[in-house]
């Protein structure tokens, strides 16, 4: 428990030493937010979003959308109530805590492993799995007590929006409605809390990554998000009551690399804490799952891209490269090329 920034960083005056991180892994440069990443009124007409949808995947793998379905009055209890969960005293997280990333519902802080890590990340995360509710929800935080009533709600609400999006995008690529289905039957959330933090430019909120999943709904409440464009990072616009879309590995792979998986990272402030509301969805890691380019979209002029594999083989090698020290040669996509 003493291990979570959230419980021992409120007043801190300088980064602790573990918490400093080499300078090759620190936010860099100043970073200014992009404002041709797109954002994507999901009112509008659906030939227009069909366009608009597949433009952003092709061009950044990352967009935004507004009027997108979820209330914003469940979005606002969903700050609220993270808000409040974080801020708990630590006796009431101590069902949920663990010291590194696991199975199930789990309270954790910085990367995976805190223990084997050479430097730690400015973050404490809850993460947890979601459908079947009657599964999941047990597992889930008993208190703030209404968390599991509200978050059941959302996770339904987001789900809607997913599969709505996944249809879009799948229409844009000129695949049958609800392609995506099989793939994207895994429904999981982590909320990350990045407390204020004394020196941003010395410490790291979550190192740059690309999501294992098909694809990814982030709802977010300050700045720290960022993506790699171009080898250049670009920030993302905190719109209130807007998600964040980025594709996972799944989405580039079953396109035949047509469109692009988003790198991505979170950068930490100095005057508030930050915390994202991310659902993830893709197959289920725990069923064989078979993963490969869309045949429709394998032609004599797009020839296949990717191999035919397991997903739960790909989440296996996912995380061994995840694990590898920094810097890493290559992505955890090299063993899949064709
Ligand atoms: O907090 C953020 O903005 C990014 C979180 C993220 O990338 C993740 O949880 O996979
Ligand atoms: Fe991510």
């Amino acid at each position: 428990m003493a291990l979570l920034v959230s419980s021992w960083s409120n007043g801190v005056q300088s980064v602790p030493q573990d918490y400093v991180m080499p300078p090759e892994r620190r936010p860099g440069d100043f970073v200014s937010v992009c404002k041709d990443i797109p954002v994507i009124n999901l009112q509008n007409d659906r030939s227009e979003i069909v366009q608009q949808i597949l433009k952003a995947c092709q061009e950044f793998g990352l967009f935004q959308v507004v009027n997108h379905g979820v209330s914003e009055e469940l979005m606002a209890d969903m700050r609220n109530l993270y808000d409040e969960f974080f801020n708990m005293p630590i006796e009431d997280k101590l069902s949920v805590y663990s010291e590194s990333f696991g199975k199930g519902c789990t309270l954790y802080t910085s990367g995976l492993n805190y223990a084997k890590e050479d430097f730690h990340y400015w973050k404490d995360t809850l993460k947890h799995g979601c459908l079947p509710l009657e599964e999941h929800s047990p597992s889930w935080p008993d208190k703030p007590a209404r968390y599991r009533e509200e978050v059941g709600r959302y996770v339904v609400e987001v789900r809607k929006m997913a599969f709505n999006i996944l249809d879009i995008i799948g229409e844009g690529l000129g695949l049958n409605k609800g392609y995506f289905n099989r793939v994207s039957q895994e429904q999981a959330m982590a909320i990350n809390h990045y407390p204020p933090c004394p020196d941003p430019s010395l410490a790291m909120g979550i190192g740059g990554h690309t999501d294992p999943n098909l694809i990814t709904f982030l709802q977010q409440d300050q700045y720290g998000l960022q993506i790699q464009k171009d080898e250049k990072w670009m920030g993302i616009d905190p719109i209130p009551n807007a998600f964040v879309v980025n594709l996972g590995h799944q989405l580039k792979i079953i396109s035949n690399d047509t469109l692009k998986s988003a790198e991505h990272r979170g950068v930490t402030n100095s005057t508030a804490s930050r915390t994202s509301i991310v659902t993830f969805f893709g197959p289920n890691p725990g069923l064989p799952v078979l993963i490969e380019p869309a045949k429709e979209l394998v032609t004599s002029s797009n020839p296949q891209v990717f191999k035919s594999f397991q997903y739960n083989d790909f989440i296996s090698n996912y995380m061994a490269f995840i694990r590898k020290p920094l810097p890493r040669d290559g992505t955890p996509l090299d063993l899949y090329r064709l």
